[in-house]
């Protein structure tokens, strides 16, 4: 029996294919690009790099399959695709494990638990939505024998385009909710981790869904994202990566009026005050911002402490972050990988650097590891600063890496002033005892979450909105499936 790694390196021994109706396909150009290992800047793969052309023959079959065999597949049989695709995920849990943490970086048990199996459990959540999508009756104020009722359709082809950060669950945050609702996908995945995208085609395939219902077109933002985003065929764009980006995919859409979802950047607030349950805060701050390298949207990157219990705070987190083991990702004792490129290890460091220079103090962190075993990898040990305020680049831009701002506050006004002092609404975190404390920042606080003595504590059932600059419309929960549907409205006469 082959192991684990035998069977991934089986599957990395080719050039990996686009996934376009049904079949494995090479670019029309022929052209290749490699994914990197961060643990060590080795090239783990070749994926062929597509372009316009391949975006042409995806939407052409995404059409054919979504006017065709797609449309009469009833609710039931796509709930049951969808439980087939999650069973399937689950078989193979070790595989895209392993691809995840060679090509992303996340710690393996992370990888399986929080992006693999958590990619499984998101999938099965909109399978239970595919039959319970409902219209409505209407009575008419003008009474009479007439009948009025809206039914939910499917919008059509949806455009789907995700970021490296979980870049599996990404992939499936980005096709459960569609498919359920009976639309058709045209995938396009982070050109720096598409491993394990292009893994799951396989299971879409082995799963039974039509030729044509998924496909996936690998290569850069520049030319298959905007391919997709201009494409005027494609009848909405979700997409999940940097608020610039998401700008531009905003402008472009409008030329089409394409719908659309946009989920982007974050600089969210995590706020503790002196009657918390200082374990659970103190966790909560930690895990908001290390968890994943801090390479996640609503990563906890401004953590505001009431001033009597600030350095109590303060020198708890910097001694987690001091005994962090910060590692090769298989290694379980690993708590942190390597960032996910050179490029963004690089970036991350220019903004401590930044910090530096603005007054900033690093506590703890601000360099790569001194360990000679992770010298190839894009290591970055937790990096906490102090002395910044909402004026400073660290505090004011999103960093997307293992930085904390850690700022003392004085009382609840002022710290919702500065919590709201950004241009992003993403996320936010309150620790207190105090139930009218949490209502008047559930209340004031201008962010799309709002999570209450536990960060990050998110769930496929639960809206993840942005407000302001983090993004247009939902995923998750029932907006989410929401989104995939157009309400068409009937008015019968039967006078
Ligand atoms: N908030 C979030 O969830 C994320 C934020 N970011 C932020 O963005 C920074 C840059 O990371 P990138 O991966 O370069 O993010 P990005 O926003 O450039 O890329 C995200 C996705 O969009 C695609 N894309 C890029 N340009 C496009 C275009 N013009 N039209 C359509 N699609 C396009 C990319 O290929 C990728 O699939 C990060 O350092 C981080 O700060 C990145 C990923 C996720
Ligand atoms: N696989 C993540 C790093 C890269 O290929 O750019």
């Amino acid at each position: 029996m082959d192991t684990v790694q035998e069977r991934v390196n089986q599957f990395l021994s080719s050039t990996r294919k686009m996934f376009i109706n049904g079949e494995w396909v090479p670019s029309n150009s022929g052209k290749i690009y490699e994914t990197i290992n961060p643990a060590n800047g080795k090239v783990i793969g070749k994926i062929y790099e597509g372009d316009k052309t391949d975006v042409d023959l995806a939407v052409r079959a995404a059409r054919a399959a979504f006017k065709g065999p797609w449309s009469t597949y009833s609710p039931a049989q796509r709930s049951r695709l969808l439980n087939k695709l999650a069973d399937l995920i689950e078989d193979h849990v070790d595989e895209l494990t392993y691809i995840e943490t060679i090509d992303f970086g996340s710690i393996e048990p992370l990888s399986r638990h929080g992006w693999v199996l958590g990619a499984a459990e998101h999938i099965r959540y909109y399978a239970g939505w595919a039959t319970k999508l409902n219209g409505e009756t209407i009575e008419l104020t003008t009474g009479g024998n007439v009948h009025a009722f809206t039914k939910r359709e499917p919008i059509g082809v949806c455009g789907q385009i995700t970021s490296w950060n979980f870049p599996l669950l990404g992939a499936c945050w980005k096709l459960a909710a569609p498919l359920a609702a009976g639309n058709t996908v045209i995938l396009k995945p982070s050109q720096q981790t598409s491993l394990s995208t292009l893994y799951l085609g396989q299971l879409i395939k082995e799963a039974g869904f039509p030729d044509g219902v998924v496909n996936i077109v690998t290569g850069p933002g520049g030319t298959i994202g905007e391919a997709i985003t201009s494409h005027p065929d494609i009848d909405k764009i979700a997409f999940t990566g940097s608020t610039s980006v998401g700008k531009g995919i905003m402008r472009k859409a409008a030329d089409t009026l394409k719908k659309i979802t946009l989920e982007l950047g974050g600089k969210s607030p995590n706020i503790i005050f002196a009657d918390a349950d200082i374990e659970k805060a103190v966790q909560g701050a930690f895990m908001g911002i290390f968890m994943n390298q801090g390479q996640v949207c609503a990563a906890g990157s401004r953590v505001y402490v009431e001033r009597s219990i600030y350095n109590e705070i303060t020198d708890r987190l910097v001694k987690m972050a001091k005994n962090m083991k910060v590692g090769d990702p298989f290694d379980p004792t690993s708590e942190m990988g390597p960032l996910v490129s050179k490029e963004q290890l690089e970036r991350v460091k220019n903004y401590i650097e930044i910090a530096k220079k603005e007054g900033g103090r690093i506590l703890v962190g601000g360099q790569s590891p001194s360990d000679s075993n992770l010298a190839d990898g894009y290591y970055l040990e937790p990096t906490i600063i102090a002395d910044l305020n909402e004026n400073c680049t660290a505090v004011k831009e999103e960093i997307f890496g293992p930085v904390l701002c850690i700022l003392p506050f004085d009382d609840i006004d002022e710290v919702i002033e500065r919590g709201n002092l950004t241009e992003y609404g993403l996320a936010a975190g309150v620790y207190t005892k105090d139930v009218n404390k949490v209502y008047k920042i559930v209340n004031e606080l201008n962010a799309g979450t709002i999570w209450v003595n536990g960060y990050m504590n998110s769930n496929s059932a639960v809206p993840l909105a942005g407000f302001k600059q983090s993004g247009v419309g939902a995923e998750m929960g029932y907006l989410g499936i929401e989104a995939y549907t157009k309400t068409k409205s009937v008015t019968i006469d039967l006078n």
